[in-house]
């Protein structure tokens, strides 16, 4: 056999075989020892770096494979249609997860109402200044004494507004007004909230371990409206059952963020040092959330595991869904049947058309063809104080005509308007179905998320998706 040079391949061949030598270390021949050591401590970290990637990859495939077994849940919905449902499915399967958080919600109740407090006042504030500046009114002194006692109450309120503006700096730093206040999805704010304002301060948060506790104490009363609003508690109560406030929020209807008047028809309650919300107060807290958002629930009664996502609903945050729509099993869209209101958002579009247009668009997307939707007609019980109100469907909905403008009516039509697109624009076919809803009613929520969370398994389980 020849080289391509011609010579003999032997003559190139090494005087010793290295196949017959020890196993190669690394180790140069004029390695010193110094240099030997960092060899061997560099070849060590090699290992170690090696073994931690392979558990890593371990973790991630079995992540990926407890996830491919999850349930996944994809809640969907326009900005303040009641997505409020992680929370219902931790008070449902998870309840020790649920308590862990009260605290939480403690704090976000009460920006509620120091969020509802402001608008009171501000409702109040239009109204005298327009009675005040009126030139007909006979007795200036005695119209200007209304304007007077208001800003009494907004002075001795002060203090509410001055935690309020703490809290907006660790929660909404971009915000001052926890009327407009939005969090962004993840835990990390309640973390925040948490370290704040639980009554022991961990060592690791105090800064100084040597603090005095009456320190600690006064910190966290900055965050913390609680002792405030029990000592405004007389002020706050008068104020908001006044008859002639009342008759003034009915003619002006400014906006009262979410269960507001709830919180407010209950401020005895709430406006206490031993406040601890209900999980009614929960449900029914509002927080704003920007951004998309994954709960992870594992069943503490029974084994299954869920995905639930929840996304922000305002129309600038929709873009944002399309990437969770790939491995989602089901959807349940929450669509209020709020016919009389428009988006906050965008005050020229109605609620109810914009929930429907979403719901069609949902329904003919084709990463999500395979997927199943359960409709939500959430807040029932508002629909029906609105119709008890004498508020008429066909003002705002021409089409709705002289049909009978009860709970049951309207709620069959527009069931209607949602199973056409849901026919006509799905692209296999799939079930219609349809549950009317109210957060308020936690007892038939729990029982209808069951029922929901069987149905999926048993779907899931019928299409091999579940071993
Ligand atoms: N009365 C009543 N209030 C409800 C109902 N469902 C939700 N709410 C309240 O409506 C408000 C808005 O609900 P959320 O669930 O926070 O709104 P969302 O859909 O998550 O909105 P974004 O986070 O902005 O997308 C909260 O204060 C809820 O308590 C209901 O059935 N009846
Ligand atoms: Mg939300």
């Amino acid at each position: 056999m020849r080289s391509r040079e011609g010579g003999t391949l032997t003559q190139y061949a090494p005087s010793v075989n290295p196949f017959q030598q020890p196993r190669w270390s690394g180790a140069s021949p004029d390695e010193t020892e110094e240099e030997a050591h960092a060899r061997v401590l560099a070849m060590q970290q090699a290992v170690k770096t090696s073994k931690e990637i392979d558990a890593w990859l371990l973790e991630g495939k079995k992540a990926f494979e407890r996830r491919k077994k999850a349930v996944k849940i994809l809640l969907l919905g326009q900005s303040e249609s009641g997505k409020v449902r992680p929370s219902y499915f931790q008070l449902a399967f998870a309840p020790s997860h649920f308590e862990r958080e009260r605290s939480v919600w403690r704090i976000v109740v009460q920006l509620n109402v120091i969020g509802c407090m402001k608008t009171v006042l501000d409702a109040l504030q239009d109204e005298y200044e327009t009675n005040g500046t009126h030139p007909s009114n006979p007795i200036e002194e005695t119209s200007k004494a209304p304007l007077r006692a208001l800003r009494r109450l907004r002075l001795s309120l002060s203090p509410l507004f001055f935690i309020e503006s703490n809290l907006l700096k660790i929660l909404a730093p971009e915000c001052d007004d926890c009327r407009n206040m939005t969090v962004r999805a993840g835990a990390g704010w309640k973390a925040l909230l948490q370290a704040k304002t639980s009554p022991f301060i961990p060592s690791s948060a105090k800064g100084s371990s040597t603090r005095p506790s009456s320190v600690q104490g006064l910190i966290r009363q900055e965050y913390d409206p609680t002792s405030v609003l029990a000592a405004q508690r007389s002020d706050i109560v008068a104020l908001w059952k006044d008859p002639e406030v009342q008759e003034i929020l009915t003619r002006r209807r400014p906006r009262l963020i979410g269960s507001s008047s709830y919180f407010m028809n209950d401020i005895e309650r709430i406006a206490n040092l031993d406040y601890v919300p209900t999980d009614s107060d929960i449900i029914r807290a509002r927080m704003k959330t920007m951004g998309v958002e994954e709960h992870h629930f594992i069943m503490e009664k029974g084994t299954s595991e869920f995905y639930i996502t929840d996304v922000g609903g305002t129309r600038s945050q929709r873009a944002t869904w399309a990437p969770f729509f790939d491995d989602v099993q089901c959807i349940l869209f929450l669509a209020p049947l709020a016919f009389d209101e428009v988006l906050e958002e965008d005050s020229k579009v109605n609620r109810l058309e914009d929930s429907l247009y979403l719901w069609r668009d949902i329904c003919a997307n084709k990463l999500l063809a395979k997927c199943h939707l359960i409709l939500f007609f959430n807040k029932r019980d508002v629909l029906q104080a609105t119709l008890a109100r004498g508020v008429q469907v066909k003002k705002y909905v021409p089409t709705y005509g002289d049909n009978a403008n009860d709970v049951t009516a309207v709620t069959k039509y527009f069931r209607e308007k949602f199973k056409y697109y849901h026919k006509k624009t799905s692209i296999q076919s799939r079930p219609f179905m349809c549950h009317e809803t109210s957060a308020i009613d936690i007892k038939s929520m729990s029982v209808l998320l069951t029922g929901v969370r069987e149905s999926i398994l048993r779907q899931s389980l019928r299409e091999g998706d579940i071993m």
